[in-house]
C-alpha cells in the first residue's frame, strides 16, 4: 500500500504553519517530512521558514501575501515543486488536510468538513476574531486546490471538555448563558494534549497519573492546570482573550473597562467583515493591546532582551506577564492541592525565554520550584528537558510542544472514520 500523505495545517493568529506527515498505519505514529512556516500576516513583509531533512530555509521574505489563504496556496506550491519531497509531488497525493480550529463550540471530536459543518464553524468566526475566519478560509482553499484532500476539523477547545462546572461556569444569568452558550471553553488544547503526553512519557508515569501547571506562551498565551491527565482549569475564556496578555491581546482586565476607554465600544468594528462581526471593544482588547500596545513589538524575545538593556517600557511588559504567570501558578498549584509533579513552559516564549522562565520560577519558589540555571540556559531541542533543579520538591519542564503532529497522530488513529465515504 502505498504512502499516505497527511496535511496539518495551524493558522495561528499571525502565521501559517503546515507540517507534513506520511502514516502507514492507523496504530504507528505519523513520520514527520518537511514542516514549513508563513509568518509576519500581520506585519508585512511575510517570512519563510522552511525545514526538510537537512534543507532548511529561514527568514526568507516574501511579496504578494495578504492573507492565511495566499499564505496557504504560497505553501502547496512551494511544498508540491521540491524535489527533495516526492511523496507530495501534486495535490492530489494529500488523504488528508488536518486543520487546527480554535474555537469550536459544542464540537468535542476531530470533524470531517462538510457544508454544514463549515457553516457552523463559520457561525462560531465571531468567538475567535483572531483565528477562526482566517482557518475556513484555509479550508476552503484546500478544497479549491486539493479537491481530493478530506478536511478535518481539529478543535483547539476539546481538550477542556473535562472542566469542571463551576469552572467553567461565569456567575452570570444562567437563562441566557445556557441559550448563548456563554461558558468558559479554553483554547490551545491540541497543545496541551500533546504536552500531556510528552510529560507523561519523559516521567515514566501513565498519563491518568500526570498532575501538571502546563504554560502555553506563545503570540496567544495561556495557562492550564492538569489533574490526573484532564484539564481542569484553564486561563481562556467564552473566547482567546481571556487570561493572560498575548502578542496583541490584553488578557483580564475589568470588563467595565471598555467603556471607558472608548464610548464606541459596542459599534461595529472596521475589520468587520460579512464572515464576522465584531465590536471596536473586540477590536481594541483582541489586536490593539498586549505587547504591542505596551512597547510597540509583538516579539517577546525583543522585549525580553531590552528589558534586560534597560528598557522601562520593555521592562514593564516582561514584569505584568510574569505578575499574570505567578497568579495562575499560585491559583493553580492550589486546585491541585500540591501535588504537581511539574510546571512546564511550552510555546514560543515558554521554549525559548529563558529569562522568563527564570522570573516566574523564582517567583513561585516559596512552593517548591527551582532551576538549574545554566541547563535553563541553553536548554536545547529535545522534546521534553529538565530544567529544574536537583533536590526541589516539584519538576519544572520545558516542553517542545507540536500542534500539528497532535493533530496528525490523531488523524493517523481515527483514519478509517475520518475517511470520506465514496
Ligand atoms: N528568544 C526568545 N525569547 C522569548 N520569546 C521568544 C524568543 N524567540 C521567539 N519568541 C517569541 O515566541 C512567540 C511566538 O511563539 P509561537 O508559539 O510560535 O506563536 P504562535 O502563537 O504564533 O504559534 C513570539 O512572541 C516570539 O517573539
Ligand atoms: C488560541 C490562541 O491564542 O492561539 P495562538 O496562540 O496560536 O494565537
Ligand atoms: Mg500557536
Amino acid at each position: 500500500m502505498p504512502n499516505k500523505i497527511i496535511l496539518a495545517i495551524n493558522a495561528g493568529s499571525s502565521s501559517v504553519k503546515v507540517s507534513v506527515f506520511t502514516y502507514t498505519t492507523p496504530t504507528a505514529d505519523p513520520q514527520e517530512l518537511a514542516v514549513i512556516q508563513v509568518a509576519g500576516l500581520t506585519a508585512p513583509p511575510a517570512t519563510l521558514k522552511y525545514d526538510r531533512g537537512d534543507q532548511h530555509i529561514k527568514n526568507k521574505e516574501l511579496s504578494d501575501i495578504n492573507g492565511s489563504e495566499s499564505a496557504y496556496e504560497y505553501i502547496l506550491n512551494h511544498l508540491t515543486s521540491d524535489d527533495g519531497l516526492p511523496e507530495l509531488k501534486h495535490a492530489d497525493d494529500i488523504e488528508f488536510a488536518c486543520h487546527r480550529v480554535v474555537h469550536g463550540g459544542d464540537y468535542d471530536k476531530p470533524t470531517r468538513i462538510d457544508r454544514d459543518t463549515l457553516h457552523h464553524l463559520e457561525e462560531l468566526s465571531d468567538l475567535a476574531p483572531l483565528h477562526n475566519a482566517g482557518a475556513l478560509d484555509i479550508v476552503k482553499a484546500v478544497h479549491a486546490k486539493c479537491p481530493k484532500a478530506t478536511n478535518v476539523a481539529f478543535f483547539d477547545n476539546a481538550f477542556h471538555q473535562t472542566l469542571p462546572l463551576a469552572a467553567r461556569t461565569y456567575a452570570i444569568d444562567q437563562k441566557v448563558a445556557k441559550r448563548n452558550k456563554l461558558r468558559k471553553y479554553g483554547f490551545h488544547g491540541l497543545s496541551y494534549a500533546f504536552i500531556t503526553r510528552a510529560v507523561a512519557s519523559h516521567l515514566q508515569k501513565p498519563v491518568e497519573k500526570l498532575n501538571i501547571i502546563a504554560l502555553h506562551l506563545g503570540s496567544g498565551a495561556s495557562a492550564c492546570c492538569i489533574q490526573a491527565g484532564k484539564s481542569i482549569d484553564t486561563t481562556m475564556g467564552l473566547t482567546p482573550l481571556a487570561g493572560l496578555p498575548g502578542a496583541t491581546r490584553s488578557g483580564d482586565v475589568d470588563p467595565s473597562l471598555i467603556f471607558h476607554f472608548t464610548h464606541d465600544a459596542g459599534k461595529p468594528s472596521r475589520s468587520s467583515t460579512t464572515d464576522m462581526h465584531i465590536t471596536q471593544a473586540e477590536d481594541i482588547l483582541n489586536k490593539k493591546s498586549g505587547w504591542k500596545a505596551l512597547t510597540g513589538t509583538t516579539d517577546f524575545g525583543v522585549i525580553s532582551s531590552k528589558a534586560g538593556e534597560g528598557n522601562e517600557e520593555c521592562q514593564l511588559a516582561f514584569d505584568i506577564f510574569v505578575d499574570r504567570i505567578s497568579d495562575f501558578v499560585g491559583a493553580y498549584y492550589v486546585k491541585l492541592k500540591g501535588e504537581v509533579d511539574a510546571l512546564v513552559f511550552a510555546g514560543g516564549i515558554g521554549e525559548k525565554g529563558a529569562a522568563l522562565r527564570k522570573a516566574v520560577v523564582e517567583k513561585a519558589g516559596c512552593l517548591g520550584f527551582g532551576l538549574d540555571e545554566e541547563v535553563n540556559e541553553k536548554p536545547g531541542e529535545q522534546l521534553v528537558v529538565d530544567v529544574g533543579r536537583q533536590g526541589f520538591k516539584h519538576g519544572v519542564l520545558v516542553c517542545q510542544t507540536d500542534e500539528q503532529s497532535e493533530m496528525a497522530r490523531e488523524c493517523a488513529q481515527e483514519a478509517d472514520g475520518l475517511r470520506r465515504k465514496e
